[in-house]
């Protein structure tokens, strides 16, 4: 579980993050949602550590980021895993020189144990058969699983995904946000997506945090955001392009 504690962040006078608190739920997907400009990637590098916030804490599994030594936040990346907007491939690797890449860098398993950990993950991804192609020989969908694969190879506590659909069609995207889903299961791991997309919302749903101009605007999981009383949520819900593409089905 991640846990943030009243966390604030400006840059300069722009207060970004104005005092969120929130629990992230291990073995759940939880979605970070909000109307662009509303601080969703600010929060989500908060998290991991790309940023230092000015006030509040993160504990991670009880652990408080302000209390860390610098060592045990080094040791604490390395057990977070993350999935990046536009999958963020090395060009000049393979699919599974990619998927390696972490282990190589950071694994003290022998060769033949990290071998055998890079086939499992690309078996769990569907990926066989692809192992010696480049990112510039696959698909879209594929890139995407190629990050995922890449992301849980050194089994992170903690699953970081950017955006994880932008620039794929609707129906690899729902494929994406199930296996993003089922890995959360399968690992127990706490997944923390940042999200536009409603259809995600819908599909994966599980712990959702609506962000509103830095604060929290709204808490709960997917069956119940269409019953919010929030009017800033309504306007994000009903504004997305799957509520104005089911409105004009209803009205054909
Ligand atoms: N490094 C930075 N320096 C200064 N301002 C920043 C920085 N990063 C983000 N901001 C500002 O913080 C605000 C929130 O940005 P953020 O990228 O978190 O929005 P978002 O909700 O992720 O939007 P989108 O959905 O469009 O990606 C914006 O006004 C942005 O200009």
């Amino acid at each position: 579980m991640i846990t943030i504690d009243n966390i604030h962040k400006s840059f300069d006078d722009h207060h970004v993050l104005k005092g969120i608190s929130f629990e992230f739920e291990t073995g759940k997907t939880n979605l970070i949602i909000g109307q662009s400009g509303s601080g969703k990637t600010v929060l989500l590098k908060s998290i991991v550590g790309l940023h230092t916030i000015d006030k509040g804490d993160i504990l991670y599994d009880n652990r408080s980021w302000q209390e860390m030594t610098q060592d045990q936040r080094i040791e604490l990346r390395t057990e977070m895993g993350m999935v990046f907007q536009g999958s963020a491939l090395f060009d000049n690797m393979t699919v599974e020189e990619n998927i390696g890449f972490p282990m190589l860098m950071y694994s003290k398993e022998s060769t033949k144990a990290k071998q055998k950990r890079v086939a499992e993950c690309i078996d769990r991804v569907n990926l066989t058969g692809s192992e010696d192609l480049y990112p510039s020989e696959i698909s879209g969908g594929m890139q995407k699983r190629v990050a995922i694969a890449r992301a849980i190879v050194m089994k992170p506590e903690y699953l970081f995904c950017d955006e994880p659909n932008s620039g794929l069609d609707p129906k690899t995207a729902i494929v994406i946000d199930k296996l993003i889903h089922e890995i959360t299961k399968e690992y127990n791991i706490t997944t923390i997506i940042n999200t536009h997309d409603m259809n995600s919302v819908l599909q994966i749903g599980e712990n959702i945090l609506y962000l509103d101009k830095g604060e929290v605007g709204w808490k709960g999981d997917k069956s119940h955001i269409f019953n919010s009383e929030n009017e800033s949520l309504n306007e994000f819900v009903f504004a997305s392009d799957l509520y104005q593409k089911l409105k004009e089905i209803k009205e054909d």
